[in-house]
Order: structure tokens, then C-alpha cells, then sequence
């Protein structure tokens, strides 16, 4: 079928990556060996939807074969067994970039974390997506005979490979346009070569493909009591796009395997939603949230992993548009009745029929996702520990939907010390104390820092409740939640805490008498340190610590100032307010301290409230040695 013409074969090595990945995978998938057939009909379906799309500019790509399919043969003598599509094929330059190096940004960092652990990197390789080089978990050689469609039949290429770090690419002929992969299947994975195997497993993971998957029809034979191939083929899945079906004709395992074949997961989705809308726009819609971020779900510019089809043909899989950024996590489909075929992406932006797909696919996505937290709290915790941090995002990115997303919310607490998010701002405020207006929370680099921070000491002393935040993108999303439920969010790292919450009229008037007492000392600590601080006050937030530091309430953290600065940004330098703990020895100490030491052991109060506020000293030698002097003075 396929002449390789008389010219001399071309070597080349796999780009460095790809060696160390092959070498993993094949160690550690080992197991897992029948998920190469689903991959490689995967791709093949894809290179049939790519050619469907393209062919509705350029109708002569589809030459005179019309009927899109994938076909599978096996021969156990030659012990192989070949995926053969006429979908769009590759060139020889396409061939060469995608089965010898990998596109996706984060490989390298990927491939860093991969462990030498079996059944980790499992997961992981299964996060990443395994496509074509998961045919070298069974087969010790590869071909790939590829022509593009629309080029002429003497212009096909055929790619081969052991795995082990190189392939050879050469020019030949291919008579039908697309793709036919060879693979010839290693001694331990006998039982591959059998039609009713083959049956069997494309059945189990790819019967909801939309295009005819075939093979030859077999027959018993008495005479050699064995099946015999016949030449007729026979369609071996259902053959229709699953999403078209209705929901009562399709099975949780095939609503699964759907979502593992078409978004080369390894592990089942977490959870999905599946609708038919009517009406003036129509369209289906069905969405997946998996149980594990994507490994490059980090990258804000990934795109979106949404296939737009339009009436079962596709379109495109990295639109922006049908989905906002912070819902990048959740993978699907949409088939829309209305959109033109020959949409682009410019006319997606503008789409009035995508606008409204998309509200309501934001809408169904939080519908699905409230749910889960109300009857299933231990998916919950799934999603909320993979994808919190993204969901979180909405609350600055979707106004419309921010107070939806604020009760989906988790936190650690004071309620329970426990670094788990589990506490929604509902259970803070089915807890709140009669007459307390705010909502309190402290942010900081980590939960152990803030679970020990010296601001929490009047909350613990008076009850009161603290979220303890320690994400990256608490601080930004803060700064877009100023209030939940008529309660304003307040932190208590600034100097704006309501005094009646915290301190009663007794109280308040200790410290007006401590103030006005203790003025001398604290001029005194002043003078010492304004160079640093913009004013020393006595706290009304301190039990056990001498001092701690506080930020006006439109100054930025020191939390979000050390972020900042760690990102290499600029931040304003404005200087923190010192408040010290009237109760406290060190205060009583002070007094007695000549003028000649008082600098330093002002300075040094100082830096012992930056460092237990979670902040670092900018010179801590300066600090080492001023203690080292007054540690040796008081001999
Ligand atoms: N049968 C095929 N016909 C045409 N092109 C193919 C075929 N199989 C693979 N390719 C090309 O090779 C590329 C790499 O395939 P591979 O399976 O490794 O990754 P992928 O499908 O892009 O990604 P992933 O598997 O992670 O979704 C594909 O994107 C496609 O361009």
C-alpha cells in the first residue's frame, strides 16, 4: 500500500524530553497498557474533526473520499496493529515537530517533578496527557505513514522509532490521504492481538467517539475452530458524539470514558453537568470538572480546554470565549445549533449567541459546584483543595456572579486551628458574636505564621473568630471583597478595628489611662525609632506579646508588601505603626533602661513585632548584635 521511495533514510534524536519522558512512561504505565488504543483514536477523531473543519473553506481537501472513519487491523503473525484515519495527516515538517519534541510550556518542569515512584508518576503522566507516546507502552517499534490532505500521493512521509531516543524520517507514497500508525507490539502484550481484545477495549474507552471506528468483520470456523477474518468490515462503537445522546441512554462509565478519551485524563472527572438548551439559541453543553488541576493551570495564559463544535462539527478547542479565566479548570464540550460554521475568532468575541453560552455555562458550572458543596462535602474538599485558589479569582474577575462565588469560599479558622479550608463565611457568620459588625481575617505568608501571630491574642482571649488566609491571591482577592452579607471583612493586621468588638467600656478606659500614663515612655520609643515606625501607640490587641505591628487601614499589608517585593515589584515604603502591650514586662523595663542602651532595646522591640507579625528584618546582623550587646550588658 505505502512505496517508500529509493532515498535514504533521515535520523534524528528526540528532543531531550521527550527520552526522559518515553523512558517514564513506559516504566510506569506498564500497567495501564490498554489506554495506548484510546490515545491513538483519540488523535485519529481529532485529525478527522481538523479535516472536516478545514474542508468546509477548501471542499477538495476531502478529495473523493467523503467517508470519514477509523479503521483498526491486527495481524498476530507480524504481531501488529496498525490505526489507520483519512483525516487531515501531517507533513513531514508537522510529523517531525509534533512525535519528536513536545509543545506544552512547563515540560521541563514536568519532567522535574516526575519521581521514579510508579504509581505517582502515573498520576501525573495522566495529568500531563499522554498522546502518540503512549503506543510505546506496547509496541518496541513505531510507524507512522502520514499524507496531508491535498498534497499529492508521492509527497506522504513515514516516520519510524524504537522509543529508545531516535526516529528516522523519509519520504514516501501514500494512495489515501491521512494517517496510518503501525505498531508492532512487544513480546509481553500477546493478548492485544486478537480481534475480540481489540473489541473489547475499544468498546470499554472509545465507543462514544462520533466517527465509525471499523474493523474486519470475524467469523467462527469450525474447521480451525478459530475466528476468521472475512473482507467485509463492521462498526464496533455506537458511533454518535455522546453529548448528543439523551442523558437517561448514556451510562456514568460512558460519560467517564468519554471524558478520559477526549481530554486524555487519566483518572475519572470529578463530577460534570450535561444539558440540551432550546429555544432561540440552542445549543448543548456538556461540562466536566476534573479531580486534578491540569499540571499548567497556573499558566493564565493556558487556554481554555472547551471543544466548540457546531452542529457536531469542530470548530475549535482554545477559544477564550466560552468560558471566563477563572473557570480555566473545567473541561467540555459545546455544541451550538446557532453559530456559523465558518466562525472565526474575531466573530466569536462578538458572538451574541457565545455571550449567552457562556452566561449560561458559568451559571450551570456554579449551579454544579454549590451543589457539591452542600450535598457532597467530601468532593468538596476535593475541588476546593485543587481549585480553590482559581476559583477565587472569579471574585475580582465576574462582579456578577461575586456573591455567589463568595459563599463557595473556604478558609482555615481560629474556629477549629486547623490548616484544612473548611470554613465557608456562612459558618463565620452563623457563629458571630450578637452586635459584631465585621468579619475578621488575617493574612499572611503561611497558616503556621498567622495561626501564631500576636494580633490574634484579644481574639482568642474575647472568642472571636479569625479567618487565617495564606494563599497568594488572598490579598488581591480581598481587595475586590470589601463586605459578605451586610458584614464588612476587615483584617486585623491594620489599625482599623471596631474597639467595641474587641474591648468594653472598662477596658477602653484602662487604655485611655495607660496612654496617658505610659506618654513619656512612649514619646520616648518614638524618638528612638521614627525612622522606622510612623507612630507608637498602646495596644488594645495584645495579651501575651510585648509588641506587635500594625498598618494603617489603606496602606498595604506587610504580607502584600513582601509578596510584591518577591515578584520583583515596586511597593510604596510606608512605614508601620509600632503598639505595644501596656500589661507587659518589657514595658516596665524600659523605664528603668539608661539613655546610653534605650535605642537599642527600642529597636529591638521593634524587631521582635516584625518578626512575629510574619515580616523579615531588612538587617538582621544589625539586629543579631544589638541583641548580643544587651544580652552581654546584662551580665
Ligand atoms: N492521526 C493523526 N493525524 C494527524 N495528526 C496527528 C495524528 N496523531 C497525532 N497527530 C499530531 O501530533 C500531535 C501530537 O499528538 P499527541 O497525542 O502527542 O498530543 P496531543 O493530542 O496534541 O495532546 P494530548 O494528547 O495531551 O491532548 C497532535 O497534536 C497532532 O497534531
Amino acid at each position: 500500500m505505502n512505496k517508500v521511495k529509493n532515498q535514504e533514510p533521515e535520523t534524528m534524536n528526540f528532543q531531550a524530553e521527550v527520552k526522559q519522558l518515553l523512558h517514564l512512561m513506559i516504566h510506569s504505565l506498564y500497567s495501564n497498557k490498554e489506554i495506548f488504543l484510546r490515545e491513538l483514536i483519540s488523535n485519529a477523531s481529532d485529525a478527522c474533526d481538523k479535516l472536516r473543519f478545514e474542508a468546509i473553506d477548501k471542499p477538495e481537501l476531502l478529495e473523493d473520499d467523503h467517508n470519514l472513519s477509523i479503521k483498526i487491523f491486527y495481524d498476530s503473525n507480524l504481531r501488529t496493529i496498525s490505526i489507520v484515519d483519512n483525516g487531515i495527516g501531517m507533513s513531514a515538517k508537522e510529523i517531525v515537530d509534533n512525535l519528536g519534541t513536545i509543545a506544552k510550556s512547563g515540560t521541563k518542569d514536568f519532567i522535574k517533578n516526575l519521581s521514579g515512584d510508579k504509581q505517582k508518576d502515573s498520576h501525573l503522566i495522566g495529568q500531563f496527557g499522554v498522546g502518540f507516546y503512549s503506543a510505546f507502552i506496547v509496541s518496541d517499534n513505531v510507524k507512522v505513514i502520514s499524507r496531508h490532505a491535498g498534497v499529492p500521493i508521492d509527497q506522504a512521509v513515514c516516520w519510524s522509532s524504537d522509543g529508545l531516543g531516535e526516529f528516522t524520517v523519509v519520504n514516501t507514497e501514500k494512495a489515501d490521504r491521512g494517517t496510518e500508525i503501525v505498531l508492532h507490539i512487544r513480546e509481553d502484550f500477546n493478548e492485544l492481538l486478537s480481534g475480540w481484545k481489540l473489541r473489547e477495549i475499544i468498546r470499554k474507552y472509545s465507543d462514544h467517539i462520533s466517527l465509525p471506528i471499523l474493523m474486519f468483520k470475524e467469523e467462527w470456523d469450525d474447521k480451525t475452530g478459530n475466528h476468521i477474518k472475512t473482507s467485509d468490515f463492521e462498526v464496533i462503537n455506537q458511533s454518535n458524539a455522546l453529548w448528543t445522546r439523551k442523558k437517561t441512554e448514556i451510562t456514568e462509565d460512558q460519560y467517564k470514558e468519554f471524558y478520559k478519551t477526549v481530554f486524555h485524563d487519566f483518572e475519572d472527572p470529578l463530577i460534570w453537568t450535561h444539558n440540551k438548551i432550546e429555544g432561540s439559541n440552542e445549543y448543548t453543553q456538556l461540562l466536566y470538572i476534573p479531580k486534578h488541576a491540569q499540571f499548567d493551570i497556573w499558566d493564565r495564559e493556558k487556554s481554555n480546554s472547551i471543544k466548540l463544535y457546531v452542529r457536531r462539527v469542530f470548530i475549535m478547542d482554545d477559544s477564550d470565549q466560552l468560558l471566563p479565566r477563572y473557570l480555566r479548570f473545567v473541561r467540555g464540550i459545546i455544541d451550538s445549533s446557532d453559530i456559523d460554521l465558518n466562525v472565526s475568532r474575531e466573530i466569536l468575541q462578538e458572538s451574541r449567541e457565545v455571550r449567552s453560552i457562556r452566561d449560561s455555562s458559568v451559571k450551570r458550572i456554579l449551579n454544579l459546584v454549590e451543589d457539591m458543596a452542600s450535598k457532597e462535602t467530601d468532593k468538596y474538599s476535593i475541588f476546593w483543595n485543587q481549585f480553590g485558589q482559581i476559583l477565587k479569582e472569579g471574585i475580582g474577575e465576574d462582579f456578577s456572579n461575586q456573591e455567589r462565588i463568595a459563599k463557595l469560599l473556604r478558609f482555615s479558622s481560629t474556629h477549629n486551628n486547623d490548616k484544612s479550608q473548611t470554613i465557608s463565611l456562612n459558618d463565620y457568620i452563623s457563629r458571630i458574636k450578637p452586635n459584631q459588625n465585621s468579619i475578621y481575617y488575617l493574612t499572611s505568608d503561611s497558616f503556621e505564621n498567622a495561626i501564631s501571630s500576636p494580633h490574634l491574642e484579644i481574639f482568642r482571649k474575647k472568642g472571636i473568630e479569625v479567618l487565617l488566609l495564606s494563599d497568594r491571591i488572598d490579598e488581591w482577592m480581598l481587595s475586590n471583597l470589601r463586605s459578605f452579607e451586610n458584614k464588612s471583612l476587615v483584617s486585623i493586621a491594620k489599625d482599623s478595628l471596631n474597639s467595641e468588638d474587641i474591648t468594653d467600656t472598662e477596658e477602653r478606659a484602662s487604655l485611655d489611662n495607660s496612654s496617658e500614663s505610659l506618654k513619656p515612655i512612649i514619646d520616648k520609643l518614638y524618638n528612638s525609632l521614627s525612622k522606622r515606625v510612623k507612630e507608637v501607640r498602646i495596644s488594645s490587641r495584645l495579651v501575651d506579646s510585648p509588641a506587635c505591628i500594625v498598618v494603617n487601614q489603606n496602606d498595604l499589608s506587610p504580607h502584600l508588601v513582601r509578596m510584591l517585593r518577591a515578584a520583583g515589584q515596586n511597593s510604596p515604603d510606608s512605614k508601620p505603626i509600632l503598639e505595644i502591650n501596656a500589661n507587659h514586662k518589657f514595658l516596665k523595663k524600659l523605664e528603668d533602661i539608661n539613655d546610653n542602651n534605650f535605642d537599642s532595646w527600642a529597636n529591638l522591640l521593634l524587631d521582635q513585632a516584625i518578626l512575629t507579625s510574619g515580616g523579615q528584618l531588612s538587617e538582621p546582623n544589625i539586629f543579631v548584635k544589638r541583641l548580643n550587646d544587651i544580652l552581654l550588658n546584662s551580665q
